[in-house]
């Protein structure tokens, strides 16, 4: 079957505010430029950039901010058929940044009562997940109900259309209860999904436990669905493993560092370009790297994602 989207993603849009002024903390920042934020929404717009179809599931405020964030998802091409405006008065995020150092920001947001946890479970619609040939659904979405229900629904009615789902675990702290509860729902949909992506940290946090091993991990989380298993490192770089016990390392690329935050979200979007456009997992890899090395020497999330074209040249030059 033809489909509309190579992948259509569920969870939070939202604004980012990054510091302006660099190198001091927020204290003492007077001015932020805003962006389009949100891991999942990063990733689509990302996505999309690098030449995929993609779409948007989620719950924006029925205000500026809301406007904001539809008319920039709709300029970058991301189809919005399954946004849905909040009626309830909840707003949407804000994600506040200060860039300390090149190897170290903060991130303060503001996510109490937000809209895109409000997503409901009647908003997801089996018509719309079927034209998708990957569906990607953020860890964060899974801290609330109702959003949770939604974001499980997603993933039962791709399970029923046999499309591959991609877990990013994407762990935001302050939108959790407690670990405990967090490890519950992450080993709930990543022993249901084909694909994880995430950093050590966060599968330290599915599994509950601090200081995990890879190969431990991976050995759990492969008696379930599980296929392919992305473990990021940092700068230090990240390993993909494999059901067969293929393990295949990706080395970090060297880049002029502005601030940390969004590699992980531009390295989502490339490792998963490459893979629907039928590159090997070695490649996809340098993809993810390449992308999340140009997007930590610029100053957004959103805005600074690369081209194909770009990553390309980044790969040739370095490799
Ligand atoms: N300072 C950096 N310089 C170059 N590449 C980086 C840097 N930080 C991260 N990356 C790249 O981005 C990938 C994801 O980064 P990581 O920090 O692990 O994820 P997250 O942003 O989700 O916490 C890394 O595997 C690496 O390839
Ligand atoms: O995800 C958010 O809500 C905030 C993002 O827009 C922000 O840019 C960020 O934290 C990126 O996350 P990362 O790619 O995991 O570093």
């Amino acid at each position: 079957m033809k489909k509309k989207f190579d992948i259509i993603a569920v969870g939070r849009a939202a604004i980012d505010l990054n510091a302006v002024e660099l190198h001091q903390p927020m204290e003492k920042t007077k001015n932020f430029k805003k962006y389009v934020g949100g891991s999942p929404a990063n990733i689509v717009i990302g996505a999309r950039k690098m030449g995929l179809k993609t779409g948007f599931i989620g719950k924006l405020s029925d205000d500026q901010h809301g406007r904001f964030i539809m008319n920039y998802l709709e300029e970058k091409d991301v189809d919005t058929r399954g946004v849905v405006i909040d009626k309830e008065g909840h707003k949407s995020g804000l994600a506040f940044t200060e860039i300390l150092s090149p190897s170290e920001s903060n991130i303060l947001m503001y996510r109490q009562d937000v809209a895109d946890l409000y997503l409901s479970p009647e908003e997801i619609f089996e018509d719309y997940i079927k034209q998708t040939h990957y569906l990607l659904i953020s860890g964060t979405a899974l801290a609330q109900s109702p959003s949770r229900e939604a974001a499980l629904k997603a993933l039962l009615l791709a399970r029923k259309n046999e499309i591959p789902v991609i877990m990013e675990l994407d762990y935001r702290e302050y939108t959790w209860y407690s670990r405990e509860e967090t490890a519950i729902y992450y080993q709930l949909v990543a022993q249901q999904s084909d694909i994880l992506i995430g950093t050590r940290d966060e599968f330290d946090v599915l599994e509950n436990k601090q200081g995990g091993e890879n190969q431990a991990t991976v050995s759990e989380l492969f008696k379930y669905r599980p296929e392919l298993i992305v473990i990021k490192h940092g700068v230090e770089g990240s390993f993909a493993y494999e059901k067969n016990g293929n393990i295949i390392k990706g080395k970090a690329y060297k880049a002029k560092v502005m601030k940390t935050f969004g590699a992980g979200d531009s390295y989502a979007a490339a490792f998963i370009t490459a893979l629907r456009k039928g590159e090997s997992i070695k490649t996809a890899l340098k993809y993810g790297a390449a992308a999340a090395a140009i997007v930590v020497s610029k100053h957004s999330s959103s805005e600074a994602m690369p081209t194909l074209e770009e990553i390309k040249a980044l790969i040739a030059a370095q490799d």
